[in-house]
């Protein structure tokens, strides 16, 4: 089987195959993994955050702020999404990720900002490295979109993605205080309300040699704040005072993180977080992540508020979200290189 055929058909594709008796060398990644570290990543009570009293609210704030500082992620628990529609965004994914091959054809190797795209995760066709992962994106706000089958995708995603924005509003509102702003700044700095929403679906299979292949190199998210949900399966891992920290967030949690234009946003003050996931042998993992950004158009540059010309001078230059993306997406993904290029 060549290099084009297994691009074509997915990992997925290629696992079910039965022509995997080794790791093809293109799928073998160096590895990194030698510096694992146990340690909790902080949990924030929605309910405490949205319903609680005001000590029970301002100390949601506080975990929130901390969590910012010192991880850039954070669980959350008792949120406002149901727990039925996780379970059915779940279902529906895994029978997209089941269609035939020619089904999903038709939302595949279509141009980086197509409202749906779906194909397997080599590194953008630049570095030599495939990924263990098969993909969908498809941008849902301001305008939404949905592939047309499984048929009940469009109805399911439509109402997983506006409770998914409800949630990071809310959680927006909470970070805005955590930065001693008024609940409503960030949603008004990054025009939330028409800013981006890109639905991510992920589907990782076993691996049988997984140690040497890789599901998602480091890298760190490009917008404002990532909600990330999965199946039972873990693998992704957080890189934490220089050691990578493997999250096992609860059934039903989501697990978020800030992004790098939250980082530009506040100069530098919640910095975006690497991440990477790596795949296991017996079990297939799919998360399902929704990124919340400023609108394609806008140029984010650091806050007047959270800057100050002596002590805090701005750290990253303004750049169109759009072309950021570009930059990101077209280029090797490795850690933060993309902020680096808007850094001052
Ligand atoms: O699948 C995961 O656990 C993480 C996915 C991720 O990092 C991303 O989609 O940016
Ligand atoms: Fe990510």
């Amino acid at each position: 089987m060549n290099l084009y055929s297994q691009k074509n058909m997915g990992i997925k594709g290629l696992v079910e195959s039965g022509y995997l008796n080794s790791i093809p060398p293109e799928y073998v990644f160096p590895s990194n993994l030698n510096d694992l570290e146990v340690e909790e990543v902080p949990t924030v009570d929605f309910s405490q955050l949205t319903a609680g009293t005001p000590d029970e609210r301002s100390k949601a704030i506080q975990v929130i702020g901390k969590a910012c500082r010192e991880w850039g992620f954070f669980m959350v628990i008792n949120h406002s999404m149901p727990r039925r529609l996780m379970d059915e965004m779940l279902n529906v994914g895994e029978r997209f990720f089941d269609l035939a091959e020619e089904e999903k054809q038709d939302h595949a190797g279509k141009e980086l900002f197509d409202p749906i795209r779906c194909g397997t995760g080599f590194n953008n066709g630049l570095g030599n490295v495939f990924l263990w992962r098969d993909y969908l994106k498809v941008h849902v706000h301001p305008h939404f979109h949905a592939p047309h089958k499984p048929a009940d995708f469009r109805e399911t995603s439509e109402e997983y993605c506006k409770k998914a924005r409800d949630v990071a509003e809310e959680l927006l509102k909470g970070i805005s205080k955590s930065l001693g702003q008024e609940e409503n700044y960030i949603h008004k700095k990054m025009d939330v309300e028409s800013g981006s929403q890109l639905l991510v679906m992920n589907l990782y299979p076993p691996c049988p040699r997984p140690e040497l292949v890789m599901g998602m190199p480091p890298h760190s998210d490009h917008g404002i704040l990532t909600l990330l949900m999965q199946n039972d399966v873990c693998g992704l891992q957080i890189l934490h005072n220089g050691k990578w920290v493997p999250v096992n967030p609860p059934p039903y949690s989501f697990l978020v993180n800030t992004g790098d234009h939250m980082e530009i946003l506040t100069n530098g003050r919640y910095e975006s977080v690497v991440h990477q996931v790596v795949v296991n042998s017996n079990a297939t993992r799919m998360t399902i992540a929704t990124g919340h950004g400023p609108p394609l158009g806008a140029i984010i540059s650091p806050a007047a508020e959270l800057v100050d010309s002596e002590n805090h001078p701005p750290k990253y230059q303004g750049m169109k979200y759009r072309d950021y993306i570009e930059l990101q997406q077209t280029n090797q993904l490795e850690g933060k290189s993309c902020l680096d290029r808007v850094r001052i």
